[in-house]
């Protein structure tokens, strides 16, 4: 579900134009974000659930979660579009619903309404009108790729254009901090280089990057920090690497034409958790890869071609929208999606962050 379409928000020069050395977040810094104990209903439906949250200074961080999990619910509290129904919810310091605090604030809805008779340059000159010191329109343009349409109407634009220039108007104003919903939706290969290699460019500065993302290559492309949520709870918050760490499983590729017959691999070893076959080429997914591949040697099974590595980020993520979480009867957030991938028999538990263990009430 996405946030009200709207341009990019006001926000106020807090960062140096020029790129400075790599951000390091400053950790012991306060948060520039900070979300405690937040819920936020929609009648029945329980978008967040007691959501706790803090993002550092210059942190770049990737929120992960399937359809309707409550990613845009929680970045429009963190904008100030919405109040929560309780907990606090704190940018800079402030409440954000407070114009003071989102001076220091850029976004890109998930949907943007770009009035359609202005020019491209007539939309970042306005946007950019609104702060002390604008990054100028022409050099803001050229950033993006859409030097060459500055004249343009934007209801001229294709789509991949027009998402571009909504990035490119939550950056105008040199904010210190970056809320992107979806920034890469629909937009091809180049033009989402293009975008990443803007926001690299902002954070590298010392900005603050809080990004949504359909795309899991995306948010391991960008992001140092993952936080998956899932039915409005926070089910993991941690680096990238403790993220894929965590989950445990490893991928095991190998062709065997034994392994190959349906139902071979899992009946045989209880180590395999799921199994993909495309012709002899076999691939296992186990959390025990070592005492699986010790097995396969010992059983005499003929195989070659043995691979063995770890889980990628989307893999990550199946493993935890899997496990369910328990809501009071009828509170529960609804996915459009429907139930979330499934989680594979025996496949590890993945502790969550700041949600319940499999099973638990909450
Ligand atoms: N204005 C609203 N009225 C009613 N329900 C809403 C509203 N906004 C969000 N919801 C519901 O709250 C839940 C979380 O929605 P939200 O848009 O935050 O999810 P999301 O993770 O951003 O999803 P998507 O990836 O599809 O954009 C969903 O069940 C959604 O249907």
């Amino acid at each position: 579900m996405s946030q009200p379409a709207q341009p990019a928000q006001p926000a106020q020069p807090a960062q140096p134009a020029q790129p400075a050395p790599p951000a390091q977040p400053a950790r012991s810094a306060p948060p520039i974000i900070e979300v405690s104990g937040v819920t936020r209903r929609f009648g029945p439906v329980v978008a967040l659930d007691d959501v706790s949250l803090q993002i550092a200074p210059g942190e770049l961080v990737g929120i992960l979660g399937p359809n309707g999990a409550g990613k845009s619910t929680l970045l429009s509290l963190v904008s100030g579009q919405r109040k929560p129904d309780s907990g606090t919810v704190r940018l800079c310091g402030l409440d954000p619903r407070d114009a003071a605090a989102r001076t220091s604030l850029g976004l890109t809805p998930q949907e943007t309404g770009l009035p359609a008779t202005l020019k491209v340059r007539e939309v970042v000159d306005y946007i950019g009108g609104h702060y002390p010191d604008p990054v100028p329109t022409a050099e803001l343009l050229e950033q993006f790729g859409l030097g060459e349409l500055a004249g343009r109407q934007t209801g001229g634009m294709s789509g991949g254009q027009k998402r571009r220039l909504a990035v490119a108007l939550a950056l105008v104003g040199r904010p210190s901090v970056i809320l992107l919903d979806e920034p890469t939706t629909g937009l091809d290969v180049n033009a989402r280089q293009v975008l990443w290699q803007a926001i690299r460019d902002y954070h590298a500065s010392g900005g603050t990057v809080l990004l949504t993302s359909h795309y899991l290559e995306e948010v391991q492309a960008l992001a140092e920090r993952v936080v998956v949520v899932d039915q409005g709870v926070v089910r993991a918050d941690d680096t990238m690497d403790a993220i894929l760490e965590q989950v445990g499983v490893r991928r095991v590729v190998l062709h065997s034409a034994g392994l190959a017959v349906p139902g071979a691999a899992e009946t045989r070893f209880p180590q395999v958790t799921r199994v993909q076959v495309s012709g002899d080429r076999v691939e296992l997914f186990s959390p025990d890869a070592d005492g699986f591949v010790r097995e396969l040697v010992a059983s005499g099974i003929d195989f070659h071609g043995l691979e063995v590595r770890g889980a990628t980020l989307e893999e990550a993520f199946e493993q935890m929208v899997a496990a369910p979480t328990v809501r009071p009867a009828g509170t529960r957030a609804v996915s459009p999606s429907g139930s979330p991938a499934v989680r594979p028999t025996g496949a590890p538990a993945v502790r969550p962050a700041a949600a319940p263990a499999r099973g638990e009430q909450r």
